[in-house]
């Protein structure tokens, strides 16, 4: 009687599986719901796969002939639930097609703009990109457009602006695009890039005030933390950091983001989160001389913690939560930069270890590493602020004043010895004067 019992499980379990392939195959998620509870009914005590296992949508197919092998956590579209958005994004390199990707997948109405007319032709022709991320074919709604600027009638539509441009690019874009906007109607400005501007020294936010004016800086929002592009695409579990000076903003990027795979965690910190970005580059470049200089797993884990020291010091300041360096944007993106060869600034750095000059490396990248940039903005930025840098310094002078790498490497290590953990205490000058621009200062 018991064995009985035991086939029939076994075969509503069978059943099941293979309704559920059937289905599966259609990718019609309505038979779903008509057949499994039936065969539920009949077979209470069969055993049913996990729902990831099955309902593949064109999202999965499309990752499935993507995907290298190996496990993948959400082939399914089982999303978190978020008000559909009409996006335009800037930037059609390897993270603004990324993250077009990314809010395409999650259904939001996407546009992405490219300042090169051949990627635009190719983009919308055949879903790839010519130059980034290759092998990846990407949400068919998304619609790429350019090289001229977007027009006014389209900007006046969008709820979410999102800014996948280098830093040095900025400037510029928001020149160009304030004309275009409206104050009454705002959409969501998002910014992704991390460095620092070179003629200037400035971050983000103060580009922003500059030149579209403090309402709507005071409204801006930064994603900072651990997400290589070529990861995200492939729905790699993620996390990051969202942060504005306007926490009703800052939530409102989460939702828009937040999905089981890309998880957003909110905070109020933005001038942090940006110098955190910006200066992870910094010591992934310190990170990629040591590995190409022959050193390995030591000299790796102490420069990361160091790093991390001499960047909360500075943060602190710069007038910045010295806390937000322990966040997904900090110590986060830091130990995923320093650890890895898919990071562009810890591949400069290893071809400088080896012996390469700084020109061939730029010239054969193939793709922004903002750390060449940010070390020169940095280096102005602790010499005003007289704040011990040594690691930062020591990159500075291998890029800009032609400093053996061996030698600045010794040099490091011949330091006298220090405490390990102090924090300045007459902080936060930069901060203030920005709070000031922004209309936010309190004293
Ligand atoms: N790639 C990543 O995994 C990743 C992850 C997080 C953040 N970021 C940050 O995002 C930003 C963009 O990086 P990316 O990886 O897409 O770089 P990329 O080199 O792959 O692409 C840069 C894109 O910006 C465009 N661009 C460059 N200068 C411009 C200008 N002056 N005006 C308008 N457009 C311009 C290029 O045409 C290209 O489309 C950087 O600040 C980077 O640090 C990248
Ligand atoms: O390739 P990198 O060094 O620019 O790093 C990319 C992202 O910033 C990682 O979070």
């Amino acid at each position: 009687m018991q064995t009985e019992k035991a086939l029939e499980n076994h075969r509503g379990a069978l059943l099941m599986l293979t309704a559920r392939t059937f289905i599966s195959l259609q990718g019609n998620a309505n038979r779903i719901s008509a057949t499994l509870p039936h065969l539920r009914s009949k077979f209470p005590n069969a055993y049913l796969p996990p729902q990831p296992f099955v309902v593949p949508t064109r999202a999965y197919t499309r990752h499935r002939r993507t995907q290298p092998s190996g496990f993948t956590m959400y082939p399914s579209p089982s999303r978190s639930p978020c008000p559909k958005s009409k996006v335009l994004v800037f930037g059609a390199g390897n993270f603004g097609s990324c993250l077009a990707d990314h809010l395409g997948d999650s259904e939001h109405e996407v546009y992405m703009w490219s300042r090169e007319a051949d990627v635009v032709e190719y983009f919308n022709k055949h879903h790839r990109n010519p130059r980034y991320l290759q092998d990846h074919d990407f949400d068919h709604k998304i619609t790429a457009l350019g090289p001229e600027f977007p027009d006014a009638e389209l900007i006046k539509q969008v709820d979410v602006l999102l800014f996948a441009i280098p830093t040095d690019g900025v400037r510029s874009t928001l020149t160009q695009l304030r004309p275009r906007l409206n104050e009454q109607n705002l959409p969501l400005l998002i910014f992704v890039n991390k460095g620092i501007e070179i003629a200037t020294n400035a971050l983000t936010l103060e580009i922003i005030v500059d030149t579209c004016g403090k309402d709507i800086a005071r409204v801006a929002t930064f994603i900072s933390g651990p997400s290589f592009a070529k990861e995200i695409v492939r729905r790699q579990p993620t996390s990051v950091s969202v942060a504005s000076l306007s926490a009703e903003h800052a939530e409102k990027a989460s939702q828009i983001f937040h999905q089981p795979w890309f998880r957003c965690y909110t905070g109020g910190d933005p001038i942090g989160v940006e110098l955190a970005g910006a200066l992870k580059n910094v010591y992934a470049i310190a990170t990629g001389i040591a590995a190409g200089l022959g050193f390995e797993n030591n000299t790796r884990a102490s420069l990361i913690t160091r790093g991390l020291a001499e960047m909360t010091r500075i943060g602190q300041a710069y007038g910045a939560n010295p806390l937000t360096f322990l966040s997904l944007a900090g110590v986060g993106d830091l130990f995923l930069t320093c650890s890895s060869p898919t990071s562009r600034n810890y591949t400069v750095g290893y071809r400088l270890g080896k012996g390469e000059t700084l020109e061939e490396i730029i010239r054969t990248l193939g793709s922004v590493a903002e750390g060449v940039s940010t070390a020169k903005g940095l280096k102005a930025i602790v010499d005003d602020l007289g704040i011990p840098a040594p690691i930062a310094i020591g990159v500075y002078e291998v890029l800009y004043e032609g400093k053996d790498v061996k030698d600045r490497a010794r040099h490091l290590m011949e330091h006298p010895p220090i405490r390990e953990l102090d924090l300045p205490e007459k902080a936060g000058a930069p901060v203030r004067d920005l709070m000031k621009k922004l209309g936010l200062d309190t004293a």
